[in-house]
Parts: structure tokens; sequence; C-alpha cells
């Protein structure tokens, strides 16, 4: 079974935090895991500012047809995800078209600067197009205890951050969160791996 792709945008680094949570529990299920950015479109930012999620690799068309499932994170651009992100997305037609990605587990995450900034409806922006592509959408089930205790960001829809003005840490239940989002997406690729891949042996 081919690696979990986490990929990812993140200008200040609160979408990469959730990003490496969320590799780290579907490591601790087990799972390989790839993470991956996509291009920024800042490149040639007058100002100077680096974007963070340069220092993973970016993605290839490769790792995304390949993958066994996705996490996709994009910070909170106006309550939808970032441009770079939807710049991507749209260049994916040829896996479309292949089918690359039916029957493959899929999460959303992401970051905003306020509690009620759009968290929601960035991640269920996220989903439509990954459900053009066939994918299996997972959030967060509320056997979670997380889920009912949080103050800052999680959602049933996905994982989120709220990252105020300073880029604050993830907090305890943001990160167990992450983990728990993490170890489902391995959980539910194995078994989807096992019920639809053409190349499954029964192993
Ligand atoms: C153009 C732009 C639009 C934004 N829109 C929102 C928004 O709608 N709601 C919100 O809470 N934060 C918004 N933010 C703040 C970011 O979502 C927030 O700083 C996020 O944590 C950045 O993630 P990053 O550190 O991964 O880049 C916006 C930031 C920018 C630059």
């Amino acid at each position: 079974m081919a690696p979990i792709l986490v990929l990812y945008y993140s200008h200040h680094g609160s979408t990469k935090k959730l990003a490496d949570a969320i590799a780290q529990g579907i490591v601790s299920e087990g799972g390989e895991v790839w993470v991956r950015t996509v291009k920024s479109l800042h490149e040639n930012n007058a100002s100077g500012e680096t974007a963070q999620s340069l220092s993973a690799p970016e993605v290839t068309r490769d790792e995304l047809a390949q993958c066994s499932g996705l996490a996709l994170g994009s910070p909170t651009r106006f309550g939808n995800m970032a441009a770079a992100v939807k710049h991507f997305l749209d260049s994916t037609s040829a896996q479309w078209i292949k089918g690359d990605l039916i029957n493959k587990p899929a999460c959303v995450f992401t970051s905003t600067s306020s509690m009620h900034g759009g968290q929601e409806s960035t991640l269920l922006s996220m989903m439509v197009p990954l459900l053009h592509h066939g994918m299996v959408m997972c959030g967060i089930p509320y056997s979670e205890p997380a889920l009912h205790d949080t103050v800052t960001g999680g959602t049933p829809y996905g994982v989120t951050h709220v990252a105020n003005s300073n880029n604050t840490a993830l907090s305890d239940h943001e990160k167990a969160l992450c983990l728990a989002q993490g170890k489902r997406l391995a959980q539910l690729a194995k078994a989807l791996y096992s019920q639809f891949s053409e190349n499954n042996d029964g192993a």
C-alpha cells in the first residue's frame, strides 16, 4: 500500500503545524506518510516573506495519483481555501479522468486567525473537489473527547487551529484531534485498500 499524502499550503506556519501533527497520527497507526506542499503563488512577493510550506517538498503528480489517502490543508482566506490550494486542485484533471483517487479516504484541515472566521466554510469548500475525485470524506466523530472539550479549534468536519494574530502553538485539544484524525485516516486507508484495490492480493 502506498503512503498517505499530507498535502498543505501554509504561509506563516500554522497550517504546517496541523499537517505535521496529522502525519504523526498516521505514523502512530503504522501508516507511511508523504508530507508535501503545493506550489506557492507568492514566490516573487515583494515583501520578501517566506512561505513556511516550502520547508516540505512540492508534491508530484505521481504522488497524488499513487497515494492511499489524502489529508489536504489550507489557511482560511476569506472563509475559503488559499488560492495556491485551489490552483493545485484545478490542475488535477488528469488524475480525475483516470480515476486515481476513487475510493481513497480524505480529510481536510485549516487554520484561521479568529475563532469564528470561517473554519467550517473553508473545510466544506475543500471537500467539494475531493468528492468530485471520488474520494471518501472522513471527519472526526464526537466519540473523540477533545471535540467536546475544545475551546479553540476542532470541528467534526476536520481539524482546525485558531492561530490568533501571533501564530500560537496548537492547543492540547487541537493536537489530540490531529492525532485522532491521522489515525482514523490511516485505518480507513487500510480498510478501503483491502476492499477496493485492484492490486490487493489479500495480504
Ligand atoms: C488574504 C487573507 C485572508 C484571510 N482570511 C481569514 C478569514 O476569513 N478568517 C480568519 O479567521 N482568518 C483569515 N486570515 C488569517 C489566516 O487564516 C491565519 O493567519 C492562518 O492561521 C494562516 O495560516 P498559515 O500560518 O498556515 O499561513 C486571512 C489571511 C489572509 C492573508
